[in-house]
């Protein structure tokens, strides 16, 4: 079972994958970029979003809703030397599908076919992300079969409608009746996928090559070490202590200071400082159970040093309160 980490806007960012290779995917994927953008060479899509030295194990994912803008933006990528490269079907955001992109690629079959048809041949692995549903549709079958006609690499199937967003349920049953039906391709699931033993029931009925991590790896990298032992063994080795979490939310704040400066990082840490440290004073996490693979520890006082944490704005200060957690 492949296990594979998702591209996310604002998050998986360079300094994100740096701390996610550690605990070794089988492949990454940088942020979804705007194929209109990427035409224009845009200097933040160029040379920050796709910023990336491992393109061996990582892929892109490009998204717009202009056929010519897709299929030159593909071929972009492709010469920037990304061998895998996934086409966005999938995003529910408003200022996204009302230009035709996103999820609304599920209402524009012939376009999609086109853009496949198109880059074919480009020497590149490239792959479709869907949601079940948009609006009026509901028949994710169809894209299925696209994906066989056109041999592509994958075909990644979250379980959400568009309606959503990432609210409510990923409905694992349709996830399960796609991935057993006649196929080519690679099937890849996706959604809802946060703790090993609920991910090994979610898959077990399903047929697939592998599943795609998404908000489960945030904060959360443990998620992949131990999600693979778990499928393997049903065991799972991998520890997550508090020492280690500290050090590596300090490896991933100086990455950022690294590669987008002190005023970034100092805000863009703070998205990932709760989700780190959320499971130290998590009281719903059961320690006892076979699956609570984290270290006994639990401290009153975490989430509010935390808190002021995200508030500090100075770097350097920041990086002590870190230290003295
Ligand atoms: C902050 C954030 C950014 C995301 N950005 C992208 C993106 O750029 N491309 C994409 O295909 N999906 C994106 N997604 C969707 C995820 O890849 C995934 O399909 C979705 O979160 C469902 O999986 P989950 O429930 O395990 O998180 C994003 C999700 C989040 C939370």
């Amino acid at each position: 079972m492949k296990i594979y980490t998702a591209p996310m806007a604002g998050t998986t960012d360079y300094s994100f994958r740096k701390i996610l290779e550690k605990f070794e995917p089988d492949f990454l994927f940088t942020e979804m970029v705007n194929a209109n953008l990427l035409n224009r060479e845009n200097d933040t899509t160029i040379n920050e979003l796709l910023k990336c030295d491992n393109k061996e194990k990582t892929g892109t994912q490009i998204f717009g809703g202009d056929k010519n803008e897709l299929v030159s933006g593909i071929l972009k990528l492709k010469n920037f030397g990304f061998r895998k490269i996934n086409i966005n079907m999938g995003c529910p955001q408003p200022k996204i599908v009302k230009n035709g992109a996103g999820s609304a690629l599920l209402e524009n079959y012939d376009l999609v076919n086109q853009v496949l048809l198109e880059t074919q041949d480009i020497g590149a692995e490239i792959s479709i992300k869907i949601r079940v549903g948009y609006k009026d549709f509901d028949n994710p079958e169809i894209f299925l079969n696209l994906a066989n006609k056109h041999n592509l690499d994958f075909i990644c199937v979250h379980g959400r409608t568009q309606e959503q967003m990432y609210l409510g349920t990923a409905d694992w049953e349709i996830v399960e009746k796609l991935s057993k039906m006649t196929r080519n391709t690679q099937f890849f699931g996706n959604g809802d996928l946060f703790e090993p033993s609920e991910i090994k029931r979610k898959i077990t009925p399903c047929n697939l090559d592998g599943i795609i991590l998404s908000r489960g790896i945030i904060g959360n990298p443990w998620l992949i070490p131990q999600t693979r032992e778990f499928l393997q063994s049903g065991k799972i080795n991998t520890i997550q202590t508090f020492d280690e979490t500290k050090s590596l939310a300090l490896e991933h704040l100086q990455n950022i200071v690294e590669n987008k400066g002190e005023n970034k990082a100092v805000l863009e840490i703070n998205k990932f400082l709760r989700p780190y440290f959320q499971r130290f004073w998590d009281k719903n996490l059961d320690r006892n159970s076979e699956f609570a693979v984290i270290e006994n520890f639990y401290d009153e006082n975490l989430k509010s040093k935390i808190d002021k944490i995200i508030l500090e704005k100075g770097i350097l200060e920041k990086i002590k309160m870190i230290e003295m957690l």
